[in-house]
């Protein structure tokens, strides 16, 4: 089977961590013990997010004195890409010897009349209270949003519409590798009159390209691993209450928030409605519970499912397959 599993940047930094590379490390360490069953059954591509990560390098860029300019948003998450991936690869190895992992720097096409370009929606680097938030904003020149109870960075984030290197990360995958891809959502890029492609100043949505490149790659299941065990319908209220089993359509009219849980629900529901597969939003210790449809947040065409990713079909449904036949419709 062929999973796409996009890690949450949370995972790789815990809010009110410090950034330092050790706490990272440790974090990604956790997060690949949590993994590694994975790889060992199926075909598995890892992604993951730089949002925390990519405010740090952008703070240490603008107070650099040896740049004339700031290195722009594209550059940064090729950085995040490099370090970020280099502490997964490493710790993959580690955790499954003998087994070929590769980490890809890898772009992702966006449009550069993209309207998210004039609404900054992507949280990066730290939370701030209101007022240091906003001052920050006014020296610097930033746009801040409210995020949960603080206030951080944002940045445009174009839809993802393509993984640059899909083919690449396809090859990859058929020689039995782990794939670290599409990190930070991709270095987002257009392709310019000239033919050639340009990095732009953005932050892509790494769920939302995680969606792109599961359907392209055919994968059987997507899953997306937050520090949440699961959505919430009324999420913050008196009457919150986890939501197991869902529809693309059902999950959506849950309206959670942009810039959080809402890229998660439209990446899962996306990958469903695209290729009748299965997908699944959840805490990152539960991702193999999740596929078997004991923990997480599941979405399915129908709104059931068994585990062992079938979604349920009813006996006299005329689409019901066959056994052996039994994979996501649209493959
Ligand atoms: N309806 C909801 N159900 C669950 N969590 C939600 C919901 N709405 C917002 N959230 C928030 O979304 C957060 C996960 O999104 P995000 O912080 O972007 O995750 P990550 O960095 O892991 O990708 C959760 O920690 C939770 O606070
Ligand atoms: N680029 C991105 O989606 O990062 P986070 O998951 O850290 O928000």
């Amino acid at each position: 089977m062929r999973l796409v599993v996009a890690l949450g940047g949370n995972a790789l930094l815990e809010r009110g961590q410090r950034p330092d590379a050790e706490v990272q490390e440790g974090n990604v360490r956790r997060a690949v013990a949590a993994l590694a069953p994975l790889a060992h059954r199926h075909e598995l591509v890892l992604t993951h997010g730089n949002g925390p990560q990519v405010g740090v390098l952008a703070l240490q860029s603008a107070s650099d004195p040896e740049l004339s300019t700031p290195y722009p948003f594209d550059v940064l998450g090729a950085q995040t890409q490099g370090m970020i991936g280099y502490w997964l690869l490493q710790a993959m190895q580690n955790a499954l010897p003998g087994r070929q992992v590769a980490a890809i720097i890898n772009q992702t096409l966006v449009e550069a009349d993209d309207p998210a370009f004039d609404d900054p929606s992507k949280f990066v680097g730290q939370s701030y209270d209101e007022e240091t938030a906003r001052e920050l904003a006014s020296q610097r020149g930033w746009t801040v949003k409210q995020d949960g109870a603080g206030w951080r960075r944002v940045v445009g984030s174009p839809r993802p519409q393509r993984v640059v290197e899909t083919r690449l990360i396809r090859s990859l995958l058929e020689t039995g590798a782990v794939v670290i891809c599409a990190g930070g959502g991709g270095v987002p890029v257009v392709r310019g009159a000239d033919g050639l492609l340009h990095g732009v100043e953005a932050v892509v949505d790494k769920d939302l390209t995680s969606a792109v490149l599961a359907e392209a790659l055919d994968a059987d299941a997507l899953l997306v691993l937050t520090d949440v065990p699961h959505v919430v319908r009324g999420f913050g209220t008196p009457d919150a209450e986890p939501v197991r089993v869902s529809t693309p359509a059902a999950l959506r009219a849950l309206g959670a928030p942009a810039g959080s849980m809402g890229p998660k629900v439209e990446a899962v529901s996306r990958f469903v409605e695209l290729t009748g597969g299965v997908a699944g939003i959840g805490a990152l210790a539960d991702a193999e519970r999740i596929l078997d449809g004991a923990a997480g947040t599941v979405v399915t065409p129908n709104g059931r499912y068994e585990g062992s990713l079938r979604p349920a079909v009813p006996a006299d449904d005329p689409l019901r397959l066959t056994r052996g036949e039994q994979r996501p419709l649209g493959r």
